[in-house]
């Protein structure tokens, strides 16, 4: 089946493509048993078709001009439970069929989220989210309808082409050879067509993404927007984009309808040159007219499939254009996984080694770390200061393993973090960092985020210790009080304290506070760490900030400095930095 399709489409990267339908596949096996029982109910459907005009033909010939009434009377109910037999079949099997196509695209979609959900920060960073959203929707959605409906359009199409063409030649083998002059030139057409199609959706895609990417990436900054005053810019963006859409989906319809009109049109002149031969053969009396008006329906019936079997064969360059979109995301590699053989976390109480570590981000010129070595003791409290944009979160990154180092390596407790399973150290380690993530929800599922169990004791708890309790007395509904999209409803420092409260909870081996008190008044913070130094004493605490009086809190300094790492000795502390 594979290596048909891959002979149908001619493709830039065949290699590719094979390992498309392939994936594709995949999804497609687990279904075999419906896809057969749905096939068995198709054939069916599809005889039941078949035999309508046969039946026609039956009524007028034996029957009304015969003027045998017994035989009308036969026909007739032949025809009745034909009808029935066919209103059934076509709910039964579009019932089973909605419930097949849904199953492969949920199965499609959730492998796709799943592969999204091991990709790094950069990938996130270097992609619109609204172009992701349409490949995830759109695309995936036109590649089941393919996998599906085309198999099941395909098949009915072969038996009702098989069927009408022998039923024909059983009517009038001479009349038949029309569609020997109609087929090959409908094949030429609609091969030329192709590209165009091809290109056109391509676009049209785009397009489609562009309008996405706008909403998603303006939706949430309407604040920020009308206090720039550019709400008439933005309207007038999106118009041009919707205008940008517009015109290729225009450009679309008319390739389309060309696609379509040539062969609706040659039919047409087939069916009137049908009648013509046929009608003279009925009016000289060496034809019948039951014959003649079954012979005109199959016709029809026989150019129907011609046509959807090559119209889905554009549907097949459709599907393989949204393929391509989804495979560069499918084959975007994992840059970061969890090791073959992954180690438990060792025993030790959190010390950190830094040894001689490297990293570029991608596309960026100069490496953010040049050489990095450090030992962070466990147990201690550390700071971390550094200008800005020196690659103090790049180094909080590596410790979650975001990335790996390119060179030298971070330990553990002495285990390299490479060999550690990956889940248990990033939910030992947690960071509260400058971009607080709420979701919508109430603040109690919001801070139980990363420990779903948690008991109601515990999240009161660490909502004291984070400073939480005068802003759950002020909500309506205390700790199930609903925070709204991202917690707009709340001031930077109750989200910092949120995420602080929801580190907590974690109850980490390291806890790292990049920034995380940025917008908490100075008394609240010194309260706030020594709450934290209470509970976590035996803990690794690294503080990253710009705050002297943060920084001034830690038994250790290290400066970030040109890509190294560089401890600071109590003096060079005591004179600020
Ligand atoms: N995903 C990324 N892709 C490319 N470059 C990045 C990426 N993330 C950060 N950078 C760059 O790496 C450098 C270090 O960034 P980082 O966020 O680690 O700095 P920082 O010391 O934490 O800064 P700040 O104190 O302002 O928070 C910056 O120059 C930044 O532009």
């Amino acid at each position: 089946m594979i290596r048909f399709l891959l002979k149908l489409v001619e493709s830039n990267d065949p290699e590719l493509l094979r390992r498309a339908l392939s994936w594709l596949y995949g999804f497609v096996r687990p279904q075999r048993r419906p896809i057969l029982a749905l096939l068995g109910l198709s054939l069916c459907a599809s005889l039941l078709v078949l035999a309508q005009p046969w039946l026609t033909k039956t009524l007028i010939d034996d029957g009304l001009l015969a003027k045998d009434f017994p035989m009308l009377v036969k026909v007739a109910v032949a025809m009745i439970l034909v009808g029935i037999l066919g209103t059934l079949l076509a709910g039964l099997n579009r019932y089973l069929h909605t419930r097949l196509s849904g199953r492969i695209l949920f199965a499609l979609r959730d492998d796709l989220y799943r592969h999204l959900q091991q990709l790094s920060p950069t990938f996130f960073g270097r992609r619109r989210i609204g172009d992701l959203l349409s490949r995830l929707d759109g695309d995936v959605a036109e590649i089941q309808r393919f996998a599906v409906d085309s198999l099941f359009s395909a098949v009915s199409s072969v038996i009702g082409l098989l069927g009408a063409i022998g039923l024909m030649l059983m009517l009038s083998w001479q009349l038949s050879l029309l569609l020997a002059l109609l087929i090959p030139i409908e094949v030429v057409w609609l091969r030329w067509m192709r590209r165009k199609v091809e290109r056109d959706v391509r676009q049209l895609r785009e397009r489609s993404a562009d309008v996405s990417s706008f909403l998603v990436e303006t939706l949430p900054a309407m604040k920020f927007i009308q206090a720039a005053g550019q709400q008439q810019r933005e309207a007038r963006r999106l118009e041009n984009l919707g205008q940008g859409y517009m015109s290729q989906l225009l450009k679309l319809q008319v390739t389309e309808f060309f696609t379509h009109a040539v062969p609706g049109t040659l039919t047409s002149l087939s069916r009137a040159c049908a009648f013509l031969i046929g009608g003279y053969w009925v009016v000289q009396g060496t034809w019948q007219l039951g014959a003649l008006i079954a012979f005109s329906t199959y016709l029809g019936m026989a150019v129907g499939p011609v046509q959807s079997l090559l119209g889905l064969y554009v549907a097949l360059q459709r599907m393989t254009v949204s393929l391509g979109r989804v495979m560069e995301l499918q084959q975007e590699p994992v840059q970061v996984s969890q090791p073959a053989a992954p180690r438990a976390l060792p025993e030790g109480r959190g010390e950190l080694r830094f040894e001689d570590v490297h990293f570029a981000h991608e596309q960026r010129a100069e490496a953010v770390l040049r050489g990095v070595s450090a030992l962070i003791p466990a147990g201690r409290k550390v700071a971390i200061s550094g200008a800005s944009g020196v690659g103090k979160s790049t180094l909080i990154d590596l410790l979650q393993r975001f990335y790996d180092p390119e060179q030298g390596r971070v330990l553990l407790d002495g285990v390299d973090l490479r060999e550690l399973d990956l889940f248990a150290l990033r939910r030992r380690i947690a960071v509260v960092s400058q971009d607080i993530v709420l979701f919508r929800g109430s603040l109690a599922d919001n801070l139980a985020y990363s420990a779903p169990e948690a008991s109601r004791e515990a999240l009161l708890r660490v909502a004291q210790l984070a400073r939480l309790d005068g802003l759950i007395e002020s909500l309506p509904q205390g700790l199930d009080s609903q925070l709204g999209e991202r917690g707009q409803q709340l001031s930077g420092g109750q989200k910092q304290r949120i995420a602080i409260a929801r580190a907590l909870l974690q109850d980490p081996l390291i806890l790292v506070l990049d920034e995380a008190t940025s917008q908490v008044d100075e008394a609240t913070e010194r309260e706030m760490i020594l709450a934290i130094d209470q509970l976590f004493a035996e803990r690794t605490r690294i503080l990253i900030s710009h705050r002297p009086s943060t920084l001034a809190q830690a038994e250790l300094s290290f400066r970030l400095e040109a890509g190294q790492l560089r401890q600071l000795d109590s003096e060079a502390m005591n004179h600020g930095h």
